[in-house]
């Protein structure tokens, strides 16, 4: 049956029915969009996304020290830990069924050099909390940045010559660092250094080592954001970070340019893919998954995380509804999964609603 403006062109000429008549300014519609709002019951029976404790993963940041939590000041609710309350927030993870951690490390400013050569330090703080949390938590997923930044003295991902970021020679330190990491026991290796070719070499070296079970997800679409800033303060690069990123981030103008990037790393073995920041970016999250049908995750990143949070300690919006709000955008752009600072809030409020 053909339908305009919500009644059947068959019924146009067909006289109106005696109530329509009597309740005259109501408009004679067939279809009422709302009659599926209209209660809770009827939203939840036709909600095409749900945000479950299975699709986050909850980075965390990782300072020296003994029982110890460090606020970041400008990422509210978020603090450092030592790696004995790592463990602690491990228990908490595992008790919130979230299935995986992110860590982050602050490193001390004298341990920071040009080279980033304590990134394959096999008892860095990484490491370390690796290994911590493996042998108390076997069964929660560990997940370990690659790449340098949270080392070097210049705050860059990779080494720097002249100024100029290289990248080959950059790979091959990648490669050692995630081969350092690989042997404390991480059980996915996610490089967020967006040097061409590194998926490839790090496969390569983790399958020839052992360490063919060791999954990677790729931090494949990586723009050069100005989101990232709270991180660069929670890991201490903020000040020492000269220059910007946009030789090996990607422009915030570009789309199908992602879709090259996402290609190549599935093409060297990117078991998962992920897109960065989130909330900006949830046309390329929708774009990746259409395209590639590959697990596809999205960082909320740390700047996300702050505008959020800051508002609500302001009181001007409802911290908690605008974080499942943000959350749920993320699944319904395509999103298999998350990482987000609100993981362990975000799992709090599912358990309880559960
Ligand atoms: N490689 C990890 C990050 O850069 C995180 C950025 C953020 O949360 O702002
Ligand atoms: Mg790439």
């Amino acid at each position: 049956m053909a339908i305009k403006f919500g009644r059947p062109i068959e019924l146009r000429d067909a006289p109106r029915r005696q109530s329509d008549a009597l309740a005259s300014p109501s408009l004679d519609l067939t279809i009422r969009m709302r009659r599926n709002r209209k209660s809770e019951w009827a939203r939840r029976l036709v909600r095409e996304n749900v945000l479950t404790s299975n699709d986050l993963i909850w980075p965390m940041f990782v300072v020296d020290g003994h029982n110890t939590r460090t606020p970041v000041a400008s990422m509210p609710g978020v603090d450092r830990l030592t790696v004995d309350q790592i463990v602690r927030d491990a228990e908490r993870a595992a008790r919130l069924n979230i299935p995986c951690i992110a860590l982050f490390p602050f490193t001390e400013p004298s341990l920071r050099d040009e080279q980033g050569s304590e990134a394959l330090n096999p008892d860095n703080l990484v490491c370390q909390a690796v290994r911590a949390i493996k042998k108390e938590f076997p069964d929660i997923g560990v997940l370990c940045d690659v790449a340098l930044d949270p080392f070097t003295s210049h705050g860059h991902d990779g080494l720097i010559e002249d100024g100029r970021i290289l990248n080959d020679e950059t790979v091959a330190v990648l490669v050692k660092q995630a081969l350092t990491q690989a042997e404390a026991g991480c059980d996915v290796i996610a490089p967020s250094d967006m040097m061409d070719g590194r998926i490839g070499a790090i496969r390569e070296a983790l399958d020839d080592n052992g360490f063919g079970d060791v999954q990677i997800m790729s931090y494949a679409a990586k723009y050069a954001s100005a989101f990232y800033g709270p991180f660069r303060d929670a890991i201490g690069s903020a000040k020492t970070l000269t220059g910007d990123k946009r030789t090996y981030q990607m422009d915030s103008a570009n789309s199908d340019e992602a879709l090259r990037e996402v290609e190549l790393d599935i093409a060297e073995g990117a078991d998962m893919v992920m897109v960065k920041p989130g909330m900006p970016y949830l046309d390329i999250v929708r774009r990746v998954k259409d395209h590639f049908a590959m697990p596809t995750f999205v960082y909320q990143v740390s700047g996300e995380y702050a505008m959020i949070a800051g508002a609500a300690a302001n009181g001007w919006i409802d911290g908690e509804r605008a974080m499942m709000e943000s959350l749920v955008g993320f699944k319904r752009a395509g999103a298999d999964g998350i990482l987000t600072y609100f993981a362990p809030k975000a799992a709090e409020k599912i358990k309880a609603e559960s």
